[in-house]
Formats: structure tokens, C-alpha cells, sequence
């Protein structure tokens, strides 16, 4: 078998490219090979990382032939396409692979069915945060992996933010809350910042105040271990100032809000799961 220390990203959009920033923070020394359909769209994300950035016709040579571990980074329903139409020419049983996969709703069963038999896949469920060291990133793989090349993955992603393993079952849970979450918090504070701003403040520090009030609140759930509720009663003074707002969220569906996007998000990886 050929050397192939490298590690691929193939389709290097919003989250692959989050994700090779968290494989270059862990691994400083990593050879990484990049490629993305639109091929400008990733030189200077190439430049920063001190990656290879691979051409559509040397794909095999550049990219595949170099790398065992191979994120794929496309669009759940771009995959088929990508591994039947593109990929499969160059992927044999004497060269296994091991893919990892960040497509939502799109289960180890059917993208085995992608590769050669003796290839091995990881699925994973990150979030943009990882950029910044500060996501969350559950994971599972095909129970044929050996359990070092899962820690190779781990170890790849350690500087990612937060790694949790989980059976493939709470999957379309895992990304409603953690991969959709980050967008359902941007629209949390961007209400908190609309309101600062509605009260005189300047946009620029609203977004400050907002941001960093949601980061420490959050630190402060991890940090203390306590539950939010009794961290939320010890903001809220009898008669004073939190409870008013407290009840307005109540009174305005806050808590219902945020359940049934997770429900909606849920359901919508529940059926691509179902078109996989
Ligand atoms: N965004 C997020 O927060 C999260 C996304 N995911 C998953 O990550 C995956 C990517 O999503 P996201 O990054 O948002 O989407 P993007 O559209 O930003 O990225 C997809 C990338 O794939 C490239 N691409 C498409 N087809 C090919 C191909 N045949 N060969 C090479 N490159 C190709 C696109 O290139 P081009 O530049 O030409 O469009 C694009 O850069 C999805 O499967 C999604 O489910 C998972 C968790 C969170
Ligand atoms: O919206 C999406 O489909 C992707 C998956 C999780 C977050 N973004």
C-alpha cells in the first residue's frame, strides 16, 4: 500500500472549512489536501492553513492517493453524486479508506453503500464553532473501525471544541440542538442587540453586550454544573427588575419557541435520513 499521511477535506464550504481550521489548530505539522468544486472560493483558506489545495483533475494523485482519512464536507444530498459519479473510479478494496462524514440525516448504513467494502466511515455532527476551538462535535462510526483509527479522528479534531460520542439513534437530536443551535442562538442575540439598540445603545456595543452576555451565561451552566433554573432564580430579585422580563418571555412562548424549532429540525433530518 502507498504512503498516505495526508489528510483530505473534500467540498470545503462553511463547515468543512470550520472543521480544517480545527484539524490544523490540533495537528500543526498535518500535510491537509483541500478541494472544492468552486476552486477559488478556498485559496485564501489554503494560504492560511499552509494546505494543499487540490485541482479537480489531479484529485486522485493530489488528494486521494495521499490521504487515508478523508473528511467530506458537501451538501447531504450532493454525496451519491459525488462518490458514484466522481470518486468511485479511483477507490479500490486494496486501498480502504477512512471517510468522515458531516452530512445531516444521512446514515452509516447508506454511506457505506458509497465505498468499497473494506472502507470505514465516522459520522460526525459538528458546529461552526468549531472554528474558534469552542464547538461541539458528536460522533459514531461503523463498529468495523478499528478503535485506533477512531482516536486518530479524535485526535484530529481535539482542538475542535467539545467531543461526545453517541449511538447513531440520537443523531438527528444531537445535530437539532448542537448543529442547528448556533443559528438559533445568532437570532437570540441578535433580538438582544435590536433591544439594546431600541434603548439608545450603539449597535456595535449592543452586539458586544448581547454576545458576551450569552457566552458568560453559558460558561456559567458548564462551569457551576448547576441547573439554568436555579442560576436563573438567582438573577431574578423578588419584585425587581428580571422577573418582569421573565414573565414576558413566558408570556411570548420563549421556552415553547425554542422546543418546537428543535422538533422542526428534528424532523427535517428524520426525513432526509429517510431519502438518504
Ligand atoms: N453549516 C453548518 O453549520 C453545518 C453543516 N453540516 C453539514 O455539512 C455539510 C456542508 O454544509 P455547509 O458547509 O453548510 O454547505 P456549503 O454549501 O457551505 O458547503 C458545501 C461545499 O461543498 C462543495 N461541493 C459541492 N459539491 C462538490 C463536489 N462534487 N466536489 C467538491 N466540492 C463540492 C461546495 O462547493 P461550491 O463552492 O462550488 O459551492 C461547497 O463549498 C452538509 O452535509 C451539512 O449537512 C453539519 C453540521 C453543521
Ligand atoms: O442546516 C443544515 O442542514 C446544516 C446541518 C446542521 C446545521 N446546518
Amino acid at each position: 500500500m502507498r504512503m498516505m499521511n495526508g489528510v483530505g477535506f473534500i467540498g470545503v464550504g462553511n463547515m468543512a472549512s470550520a472543521i480544517a481550521k480545527a484539524v490544523r489548530a490540533s495537528k500543526p505539522e498535518q500535510a491537509l489536501y483541500l478541494y472544492n468544486r468552486t476552486p477559488e472560493r478556498i485559496y485564501e483558506l489554503s494560504q492560511a492553513l499552509n494546505a494543499f489545495q487540490v485541482e479537480r483533475e489531479r484529485l486522485d494523485v493530489d488528494l486521494l492517493a495521499r490521504c487515508e482519512y478523508i473528511f467530506v464536507g458537501v451538501k447531504p444530498y450532493g454525496m451519491k453524486s459525488l462518490f458514484e459519479e466522481e470518486l468511485a473510479p479511483y477507490l479500490s478494496e486494496d486501498e480502504p479508506k477512512v471517510w468522515i462524514s458531516m452530512a445531516v440525516g444521512y446514515p452509516l448504513k447508506d454511506l457505506k453503500t458509497l465505498t468499497p467494502a473494506s472502507h470505514r466511515w465516522i459520522r460526525i455532527m459538528p458546529n461552526t464553532p468549531v472554528e474558534f476551538g469552542e464547538g461541539y462535535v458528536s460522533y459514531c462510526y461503523d463498529p468495523a473501525i478499528e478503535a485506533s483509527k477512531v482516536g486518530y479522528v479524535e485526535a484530529l479534531l481535539q482542538e475542535a471544541g467539545r467531543l461526545q460520542y453517541y449511538d447513531e439513534s440520537q443523531f438527528d437530536a444531537a445535530g437539532a440542538v448542537a448543529g442547528s443551535g448556533p443559528a438559533f442562538i445568532y437570532q437570540v442575540i441578535e433580538a438582544l442587540s435590536d433591544a439594546a439598540v431600541s434603548h439608545g445603545i450603539p449597535r456595535q456595543e449592543a452586539l458586544e453586550m448581547a454576545a458576551q452576555t450569552v457566552v458568560g451565561a453559558g460558561q456559567m451552566v458548564l462551569a457551576s454544573g448547576e441547573n439554568p433554573g436555579a442560576l436563573k432564580d438567582r438573577v431574578t430579585s423578588p419584585g425587581g427588575t428580571t422577573i418582569a422580563g421573565v414573565k414576558a418571555l413566558e408570556a411570548n412562548g420563549l421556552r415553547h419557541a425554542m422546543i418546537s424549532a428543535v422538533d422542526a429540525t428534528y424532523q427535517r433530518s428524520v426525513d432526509l435520513s429517510d431519502q438518504a
